[in-house]
C-alpha cells in the first residue's frame, strides 16, 4: 500500500490565530467568531484569552479531510481554501492521478498533509485513502467535452470512481461526503432549451446524450441515494452535491487556451455566439469557499442539508460566454471582433461538424481536439444561467469574493502568462 503513498508530509501545530486575516472579506471568520464567544464567555484578560485560544486549538485541530482531485483547477483552490479556512483540520489529504509540484508549499504549513498519487478507479487505493478520513471532497473528475477521452473512459472515472468513493466511506466508516458535481447534469439538454435564471427546483427536461454530462448525472443520482446509508460502526452517511456553473479564475485551463488563441489572431477574438445567450459563471475561489463551508456545516445540518444538491453562484455578471471572457482577455489587450456573429449558425454547425468527422478520421494518427464542436456550441449557444439563494439559506453561503476581486485576480493571472508560449 505505501507504494503509490507520497513523501509530502508534515506536522508542526502552531497558534491558530495566525490566521487572522488571511483573507479581507470572510463571512466564516473562524478568529472572529471566536472573539464573539470569548466576550460572551465573559473572559476579561489577555492571559486567559490566551489560554483558551491555546486550548481551543488544541482541541479544535482534530479533523481529516480528503479531496480527490486535489491537484485539479478547483482541487488545489479547495486545497488551499481549507488550508487558510478550516481551523479544525489536522490532516489533510490530496488524492490525485497527478500530483502537482505546488504541494512542496504546503510544508510550512501547520496542518499535516499527505498527497497520495492514486486512481478513483481503483477501489482498494480509494479505500485506503479514505480510512480514517472524516469528510471527503470528491472533485476528481474527467472534465472531457472535446472528445479527448473515450465514452467508456469518462464513464469509469466518473461514475465507478464515484462508486468507489462511495463505497469507500461505508466500508471505512467514513460520515460525511460532499460530491462536486456540475450545471451540466440539468443542461443544456439536447433540445437547447434555455435555464434562465433557474434555481434547484427550477423544472427543467435533462436529457443527456454526450459522455460527460451523462456520467457527472448518474455519478450525482448515486451520490444522493447513498445519503443516509449505514457506514462502518453504524452512522448515516451524509452526502451532498455541488453544481458549479461555468467555473473561471486562476488555473483555468480553457482560459488560458483561448487567450493563446487570440494572441496567435493577433490580438482578435471573433464573435461566434450572440450577446444575449447568457452563460452561468462562477468564480474559482468562490466555489472552493462553498465546498469547504458545505464540509463544515454537513454534521450540523445533516438532516437539512443530506441528500440535497446546490448550484454554485456568486456575483459574477450574467453575460454571453465571449463576453464573460473578454472582462478578463479585455484588460490584457484582447479585442472581441464584431457586435454580432461573423458566420451563420448553420456554417459554425457545419464547421462544427467537420471537426467532429476530423477527429473521427484522424484519430488513428493523431488526437485532433478543437473548442469548436457539436457540443460545445451547443452549449455555448444556449442560455443557462442561474438565480438562487439556497445554499445562503441552508448554510450561510456568501460569497467569499466580490465579482471585482474575482474579476481582478483573474486579470492578474492572465497578464502574469507567457504571453510568447503559445
Ligand atoms: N471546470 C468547470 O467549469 C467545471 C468543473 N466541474 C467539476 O469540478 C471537478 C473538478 O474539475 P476541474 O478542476 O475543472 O478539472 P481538472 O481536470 O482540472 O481537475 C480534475 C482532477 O481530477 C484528477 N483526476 C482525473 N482522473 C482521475 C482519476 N482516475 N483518479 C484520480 N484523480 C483523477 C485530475 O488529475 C485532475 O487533477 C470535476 O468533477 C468537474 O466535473 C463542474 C462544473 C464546472
Ligand atoms: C469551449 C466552449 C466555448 C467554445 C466557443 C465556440 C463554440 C465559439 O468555439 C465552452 C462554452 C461553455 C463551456 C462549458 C460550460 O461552461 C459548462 C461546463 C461545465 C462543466 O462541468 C465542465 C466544463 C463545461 C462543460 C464547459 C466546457 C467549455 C465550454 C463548452
Amino acid at each position: 500500500m505505501e507504494g503509490w503513498r507520497l513523501v509530502c508530509s508534515w506536522n508542526g501545530h502552531e497558534g491558530r490565530s495566525k490566521r487572522k486575516g488571511d483573507y479581507d472579506e470572510s463571512l466564516a471568520d473562524w478568529p472572529r467568531k471566536q472573539e464573539d464567544s470569548l466576550s460572551a464567555a465573559g473572559l476579561s484578560s489577555l492571559g486567559q484569552w490566551l489560554q483558551q485560544d491555546m486550548a481551543d486549538s488544541a482541541q479544535a485541530q482534530k479533523l481529516v479531510y480528503l479531496v480527490t482531485g486535489g491537484c485539479g483547477f478547483l482541487g488545489e483552490h479547495v486545497v488551499r481554501m481549507l488550508l487558510q479556512r478550516e481551523p479544525r483540520l489536522r490532516e489533510l489529504r490530496i488524492f490525485d492521478l497527478q500530483l502537482g509540484p505546488w504541494l512542496e508549499e504546503l510544508k510550512t504549513g501547520p496542518v499535516q498533509v499527505t498527497a497520495i498519487q492514486g486512481d478513483v478507479t481503483q477501489a482498494h487505493e480509494v479505500i485506503a485513502a479514505v480510512a480514517g478520513a472524516h469528510v471527503v471532497i470528491h472533485a476528481a473528475g474527467l472534465v472531457d467535452v472535446f472528445g479527448r477521452a473515450s465514452p467508456e473512459t469518462i464513464h469509469e472515472v466518473n461514475v465507478q470512481g464515484t462508486k468507489n468513493v462511495i463505497e469507500a466511506c461505508v466500508q471505512t466508516g467514513t460520515q460525511f461526503l460532499v460530491y462536486t458535481s456540475s450545471m451540466e447534469v440539468v443542461g443544456p439538454n439536447v433540445k437547447g432549451h434555455p435555464f434562465y435564471r433557474g434555481n434547484e427546483d427550477t423544472p427543467y427536461e435533462a436529457v443527456h446524450r454526450h459522455p460527460y454530462p451523462h456520467s457527472k448525472a448518474l455519478a450525482e443520482q448515486l451520490v444522493l441515494k447513498a445519503n443516509g446509508r449505514k457506514v462502518r460502526g453504524g452512522l448515516p452517511l451524509v452526502t451532498c452535491a455541488l453544481r458549479p456553473t461555468g467555473i473561471y479564475g486562476e488555473g483555468h485551463q480553457i482560459m488560458r487556451d483561448i487567450y493563446y488563441q487570440g494572441l496567435r489572431l493577433g490580438g482578435r477574438l471573433f464573435r461566434a455566439i450572440p450577446a444575449s445567450v447568457e452563460h452561468g459563471r462562477v468564480y474559482v475561489g468562490n466555489v472552493a469557499w462553498m465546498h469547504v463551508l458545505v464540509a463544515r456545516e454537513l454534521e450540523q445540518r445533516a438532516a437539512l442539508m443530506g441528500g440535497q444538491v446546490y448550484f454554485c453562484y456568486d456575483e459574477s455578471p450574467y453575460k454571453s460566454y465571449e463576453d464573460f471572457n473578454m472582462e478578463f482577455l479585455g484588460p490584457c489587450g484582447l479585442r472581441l471582433v464584431g457586435t454580432h456573429p461573423l458566420l451563420p449558425y448553420w456554417l459554425l454547425m457545419l464547421l462544427a461538424a467537420l471537426n467532429a468527422l476530423l477527429q473521427w478520421l484522424l484519430r488513428p494518427l493523431l488526437l485532433y481536439a478543437p473548442l469548436l464542436n457539436p457540443y460545445t456550441l451547443a452549449v455555448a449557444n444556449t442560455t443557462f444561467t442561474v438565480s438562487t439563494n439556497k445554499a445562503q439559506r441552508h448554510f450561510g453561503y456568501e460569497p467569499l469574493f466580490s465579482w471585482e476581486d474575482s474579476r481582478t485576480r483573474t486579470i492578474r493571472w492572465v497578464q502574469a502568462m507567457d504571453g510568447s508560449a503559445q
